[in-house]
């Protein structure tokens, strides 16, 4: 399993602020919800813009003072799957869990959807799913400890049916693959266009599913995909999360938003994404956030050493991190 696989986007909790923006581009197209969007007749636009950083592409910056604990923003991902340990006790497609979920050696195998409102939202791309058989491309995942071709799949049943488009994901930087990488995907893909096509799916409706863009989603997934983890509700939670930990992935699953795929780094964050009880990820201030400052968000454990941040930010990210604790080695 990559470093990546292991350490995609974990939440923390930290201190202090840096980086200053430069440019700033207009850019609304995407967006959830802003804090106040629940109370409100009319959304108030979250407290934020996109803009250009100095050493990090893309970023989000505040466009006034933001309290610490307010709540910044939600947002709903663009495509999201459970773990294969987390499949039959999480729903389907929100991965709350499910009051009677079972754990993945429990047979049979069934996926459940925790209410109504989840199936009816899922069923454009369940139908699509439910034409194929899987077996082949999900057992090749599991034993290759693959869990971000089962995002490509959904995203690909969720283009199928209409409910986004081929597209959908381009705004996103994409890594820098390997060859090697390149030619496990490109077999991936031919998988996974074999599948639909062993199904009763049009020709016409797979004319998006090519090598390209396979190699193109991944590459993006590989980069901006969450590990969800949901917040501990109850002590019956704590138990099981405890049990998680030390026997399997405490993940109940991986998503892709646009938003906050344009959050950058820093081992020492001013904001935090979390997930209270469903996929629906929450960005809330960890500090007083000026107007103008970057808002940064930490992609992996930071309580791990200097070295060790630095290898997996590179390993699995591509670069060199130069936050304010990075710099001083801390
Ligand atoms: C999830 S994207 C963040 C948004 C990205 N800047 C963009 O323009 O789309 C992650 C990528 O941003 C860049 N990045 C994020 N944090 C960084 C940091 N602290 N230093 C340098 N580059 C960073 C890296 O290229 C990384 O692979």
């Amino acid at each position: 399993m990559s470093l990546l696989a292991r350490y995609s986007r974990w939440a923390v909790r930290s201190r202090k602020l840096h980086y200053s923006h430069l440019n700033t581009l207009s850019y609304w197209s995407f967006f959830s919800t802003s804090a106040t969007e629940s109370t409100q007749t009319r959304p108030s636009p979250p407290p934020i813009r996109v803009g250009l950083t100095q050493y990090a592409g893309r970023g989000v910056f505040a466009s006034r003072r933001i309290g610490a604990g307010e709540l910044i923003h939600t947002a709903k991902p663009v495509v999201s799957h459970p773990s294969f340990s987390s499949i039959q006790g999480v729903c389907y497609f929100c991965l709350r869990k499910l009051p009677n979920g079972v754990s993945s050696s429990e047979a049979p195998q069934t996926l459940s959807f925790c209410s109504k409102q989840c199936e009816e939202q899922s069923k454009k791309f369940f139908d699509v799913e439910k034409k194929a058989d899987w077996s082949t491309f999900n057992d090749y995942c599991r034993l290759q400890g693959l869990k971000y071709p089962l995002l490509v799949k959904r995203l690909a049943c969720q283009v199928i049916s209409g409910a986004v488009s081929s597209d959908v994901l381009d705004i996103l930087q994409p890594e820098n693959s390997s060859s090697d990488r390149i030619s496990k995907m490109k077999n991936e893909a031919a998988l996974l266009r074999t599948t639909f096509q062993h199904s009763n799916i049009e020709s016409e409706q797979l004319a998006f599913l090519t090598e390209e863009w396979y190699i193109g989603v991944l590459a993006r997934i590989r980069i901006n995909a969450f590990r969800i983890e949901l917040a501990i509700g109850s002590h019956q939670d704590l138990l099981s999360s405890a049990a998680a930990l030390v026997d399997a992935e405490a993940a109940v699953g991986n998503a892709v938003y646009v938003l906050p795929s344009l959050y950058n780094h820093d081992c020492d964050p001013n904001v935090n994404i979390s997930w209270i009880e469903n996929v629906d990820a929450k960005i809330t201030a960890l500090r007083d956030i000026e107007e103008g400052e970057e808002l940064r968000i930490c992609y992996i454990d930071a309580s791990m050493d200097y070295e060790a941040r630095q290898t997996i930010l590179y390993e699995g990210f591509g670069f060199h991190c130069n936050c304010l604790r990075c710099v001083s080695k801390d």
